[in-house]
C-alpha cells in the first residue's frame, strides 16, 4: 500500500442472504491518510455495509480489507491493531449505557494508558463538543443531538488514528452542525486523524470532503475531488446527489434555448439568472434558505429552481425572464 493510503479495500463484496441487489458488489477504495473520504449515495446503495466493512463489524464474503500493511478481518476473528485505532460512530448511539453520565460515558472511550489524565482529557472532549455543562447528566435523558456530540467525543478522546462517521450530525441542530462541522475538520488537521463520513447532506459533503466515493446500488459508480464531481459530474446520479437542480427531457431543454442531443439536461440551482423581471416564468415558490433563497419558476412546460441571493426582490405570483449560464447533458440510459 502507498505510504499517502491508510485503508483499502480489494474487490470486496458483502451480500445479505445471498441476495446480490444487497449489500455491496466488488468495492475497490483507496482512503488517503489525514484526509476526509466521503461516501454518498441514495439510501439503501451499500454506504453503511461499506463502513461496517472497514471497521470490522462485518466481514466480506469476497475481497479483502487492509488497514496499512495488514490484512484486516472482522472483529469476530479477533481483535486487530486496525481494530484498536479505529473508532465508529453510528447515526443513534444505541451501544451507549442510558443510566452513565455524559463524562463516564466519554471517559469510557478512553485507552487505560490515559486513565490518569482524565480530568484533562474528558474536559477537553467535553468542551471541544460544547457539552461540558451536560457532563453530570445521563446519557439516556439526552436529545438526539447531544447525543451525537457525546458520542463524538467518546470516538475522539481516544484519538484514533481513523474515525468512521455514520450520518453524524443528522440530528445536530444547524448552529452546532456547522460548529462541529468545523471541528472535526480542524481535528483532521491538526491531529492528522483519517475520516470517512457517510452523510446524504449536500452542503456537507461538498464543504467536508477532500474525497468523494459515489456509490449506487453497491457499486462505486464515480469517485474524485468533490469540487471535480460537482463541476463536471459524469452521472447524472452524481448530479443529483450533490446538487439542487432541475432535470429536463430535450424538449423542456429546447424550450429553454438548450438543443441536446444526449436525452436529459440537468441545471444547477445557481446556473439559472434571473435576467429581469419578464413574462415568460412565473414564480411559484420561494423557499427561505437562510442568507439565499431558492425560487420555483414555471412557464407551463417547464419547471426551474433558481438560486437567488438578492432576498425579498421577488415575490410569489410575480414574472422573470432568465438567462441559463451552464448546464449537463446525460444519456438517457446511462444511469
Ligand atoms: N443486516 C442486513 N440484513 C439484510 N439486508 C441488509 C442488512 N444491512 C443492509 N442490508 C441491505 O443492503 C442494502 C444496503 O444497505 P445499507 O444500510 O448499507 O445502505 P445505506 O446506503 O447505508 O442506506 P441509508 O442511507 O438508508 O442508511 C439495502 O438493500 C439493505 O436493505
Amino acid at each position: 500500500m502507498q505510504d499517502d493510503l491508510i485503508l483499502e479495500t480489494i474487490s470486496v463484496t458483502k451480500n445479505f442472504f445471498g441476495d446480490k441487489s444487497t449489500g455491496v458488489n466488488n468495492i475497490t477504495i483507496f482512503v488517503p491518510k489525514g484526509k476526509i473520504t466521503a461516501i454518498v449515495g441514495e439510501s439503501g446503495s451499500g454506504k453503511t455495509t461499506l463502513l461496517n466493512l472497514l471497521f470490522g463489524t462485518l466481514q466480506p464474503d469476497h475481497g479483502e480489507v487492509f488497514f496499512k500493511e495488514e490484512r484486516v478481518l472482522s472483529r469476530e476473528h479477533g481483535i486487530q491493531h486496525a481494530h484498536k485505532v479505529m473508532r465508529m460512530v453510528t447515526q443513534n448511539g444505541v451501544d451507549m449505557n442510558p443510566k452513565s453520565s455524559v463524562w463516564e460515558t466519554v471517559r469510557d472511550g478512553m485507552p487505560p494508558e490515559d486513565r490518569s489524565h482524565e480530568i484533562k482529557l474528558v474536559t477537553e472532549a467535553l468542551n471541544m463538543l460544547n457539552i461540558y455543562p451536560l457532563r453530570d447528566y445521563p446519557f439516556g435523558k439526552l436529545s438526539g443531538g447531544e447525543k451525537q456530540r457525546v458520542t463524538i467525543a467518546k470516538a475522539l478522546i481516544s484519538r484514533p488514528q481513523v474515525l468512521l462517521l455514520d450520518e453524524p450530525f443528522n440530528q445536530v441542530d444547524a448552529y452546532y452542525r456547522e460548529a462541529l462541522q468545523h471541528d472535526i475538520r480542524q481535528i483532521v488537521r491538526e491531529w492528522k486523524t483519517t475520516v470517512v463520513l457517510v452523510s446524504h447532506d449536500p452542503a456537507e459533503i461538498l464543504s467536508m470532503a477532500d474525497e468523494l466515493i459515489v456509490i449506487k446500488e453497491g457499486e462505486i459508480v464515480e469517485h474524485g475531488p468533490p469540487d471535480q464531481l460537482y463541476h463536471s459530474p459524469k452521472l447524472l446520479y452524481t448530479s443529483q446527489i450533490l446538487a439542487s437542480s432541475s432535470m429536463l427531457t430535450s424538449t423542456q431543454a429546447k424550450v429553454c434555448g438548450i438543443k441536446s442531443k444526449r436525452g436529459i439536461v440537468v441545471v444547477y440551482a445557481e446556473h439559472v439568472k434571473i435576467a429581469a423581471i419578464g413574462k415568460k416564468w412565473l414564480i411559484k415558490m420561494i423557499l427561505f434558505k437562510g442568507f439565499f433563497e431558492e425560487l420555483i419558476i414555471d412557464n407551463n412546460d417547464v419547471t426551474l429552481r433558481v438560486m437567488n441571493y438578492n432576498r425579498g426582490k421577488y415575490k410569489v405570483g410575480g414574472k422573470v425572464s432568465i438567462k441559463i449560464t451552464r448546464y449537463f447533458e446525460f444519456g438517457k440510459w446511462e444511469n
